[in-house]
């Protein structure tokens, strides 16, 4: 399968047909001259699970940064369950429901895994906050009062993950969450994907192992040098050998 798939209703049973929860539009960006996404369309359906795949420096980074609003697209549209919202800032699409884990752990190191929880929670039901987060990875509560930054590796990324629990969001983008950690951690780090799924959320998941993002995904899109090559089924990208004629060795 060499052409692109144009595929619109997900083996996985979701339909392309509401309004997403994201979608980008023809979306063009660079860092300064070089361009580093060209065309980019996608959507995410409300509480289903959708994978961007891919090389690295494909773009998937980029595409989260757009989605989020940490940089502007130089043509093209963001829109957050309908609304567009290509030109307001990233606090504002937060505020809207999102919620963006990036790479490498987005955690305050200086402060304590409690301070941490706060700032996810904007300091509203912050004990709430503590208890959730505490409930679904019980290591931060033997750790509230440790400074993030002296925690290991997998325990930070379950600080940063915490946030898209704790803020109760509807949509949450996820980049590489299972970078450098213990096969044992991103275990749990893949419970709790499933887990947030579970609870409705809409997730946009970008992972190194993409057998397992695919597994957990319903729809997929493959980036290769900033353009979509595959928008599709997760369940087709798993089928024989097609995950390899889109992305060969980097399938794990
Ligand atoms: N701040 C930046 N300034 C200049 N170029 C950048 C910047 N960030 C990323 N790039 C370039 O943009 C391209 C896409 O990067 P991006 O991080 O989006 O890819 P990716 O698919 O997430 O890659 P990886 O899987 O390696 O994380 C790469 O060629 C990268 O070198």
């Amino acid at each position: 399968m060499t052409e692109r798939q144009t595929t619109t209703e997900a083996a996985g049973g979701v339909a392309l047909t509401g309004t997403p929860a994201l979608e980008l539009r023809n979306v063009n960006a660079s860092y300064g001259t070089t361009s580093v996404l060209r065309d980019v369309s996608l959507r995410v359906e409300p509480g289903s699970v959708t994978a961007l795949i891919g090389p690295n420096g494909a773009g998937k980074t980029t595409s989260l940064r757009v989605a989020s609003g940490l940089i502007r697209p130089s043509s093209g549209e963001v829109l957050i369950d309908g609304d567009e919202v290509t030109r307001t800032s990233a606090a504002r699409r937060s505020r809207a429901g999102l919620c963006h884990v990036p790479e490498g752990r987005g955690v305050y190191r200086n402060l304590t895994v409690r301070e941490n929880l706060l700032m996810q929670s904007n300091a509203f039901n912050a004990q709430e906050s503590i208890e959730i987060a505490t409930g679904v990875f019980p290591r931060l509560g033997e750790r509230l009062n440790q400074k993030a930054g002296t925690m290991s590796g997998g325990e930070q990324q379950m600080l940063a993950l915490s946030a898209a629990y704790v803020a109760n969001p509807r949509l949450v983008l996820v980049d590489e969450p299972s970078l450098g950690l213990a096969p044992i951690i991103v275990d749990l780090v893949f419970d709790f994907l499933r887990t947030l799924r579970e609870k409705g959320v809409a997730l946009l998941l970008v992972d190194q192992y993409a057998l397992r993002t695919l597994s957990i995904a319903d729809h997929a899109y493959v980036l290769r040098r900033g353009e979509i090559a595959y928008d599709g089924s997760a369940e087709t990208l798993l089928q024989g050998n097609v995950l390899d004629q889109y992305i060969g060795d980097g399938a794990a």
